[in-house]
């Protein structure tokens, strides 16, 4: 992204937003609430427009980008209101659409994904359960494995810890650190670092919408030497 700008209602919510994610980059978005951080993942993904700047994903602008299946979004809570009821594995299984074509749905390579990214994330015993009755944690680890059952080149994690337990969060870094050693691009809103602290590559930090710190960290290959 460069020179991002983003108004909402008519207020500058992200201002001169100049970031550029590489391959293998472990990056953290910091920042206070309100500073403009999910604005921003967004915003890289295309899900907002900007008002000025530009965004690209594998270079090309997201109206124009087509190859969604190397991108994997958790947003910050999973949406619902006035959809159908699904279960856990569904709305996991929901992760593989962009790798499924109309003459081939729901292969057995799709259904050992989606087993692998229920099995990650700890909801293999829930899988019939409907997830819009789960708790706040338990949804965002669906929302994790959506992600995973896609097996993106990037992952896009909207506080992916937010009102998870202790517990999970540590699955989770330990999630993270096999896609960092993987290769796998990683770009997390977070408050607190936690247990993903260690694998972090590098930071940015945002205040008002604008980026005032960036602190690289070192390589995965580094971290995790
Ligand atoms: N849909 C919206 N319409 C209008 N303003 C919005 C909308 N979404 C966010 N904003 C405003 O944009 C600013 C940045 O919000 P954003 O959610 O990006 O911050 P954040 O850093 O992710 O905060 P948090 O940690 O609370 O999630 C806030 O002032 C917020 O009120």
């Amino acid at each position: 992204m460069s020179g991002g700008l983003v108004r909402r209602d008519g207020r500058t919510v992200l201002a001169g937003v100049d970031l550029r994610v590489g391959s293998g980059d472990v990056l953290a978005v910091l920042g206070p609430n309100g500073a403009g951080k999910s604005t921003l993942v967004k915003a890289l993904l295309g899900l907002i427009p900007l008002a000025a700047g530009r965004t690209e994903i594998y270079g090309a602008p997201p109206a124009r980008f087509r190859d969604w299946k190397r991108v994997g979004y958790v947003p910050q809570r999973l949406p619902m209101g006035g959809g159908v009821p699904a279960t856990v594995r569904e709305v996991v299984a929901s992760g593989r659409v962009a790798r499924q074509s109309r003459w081939r749905p729901g292969s057995a390579a799709d259904r050992a994904a989606v087993d692998r990214a229920l099995e990650a994330t700890g909801l293999t015993g829930l899988a019939r359960d409907s997830a819009h009755l789960l708790s706040g944690g338990q949804q965002q680890r669906v929302l994790i494995a959506r992600a995973l059952a896609g097996e993106p080149d990037v992952f896009v994690m909207d506080e992916p810890t937010a009102g998870v337990d202790v517990g999970s969060q540590a699955a989770l870094a330990e999630t993270l650190r096999d896609l960092a050693a993987a290769g796998r691009t990683v770009v997390l809103v977070a408050h607190e670092l936690g247990p993903m602290e260690p694998l972090i590559t590098r930071t940015v930090e945002l205040e008002h919408g604008r980026i005032v710190r960036e602190t690289p960290l070192g390589t995965a290959e580094r971290k995790t030497a």
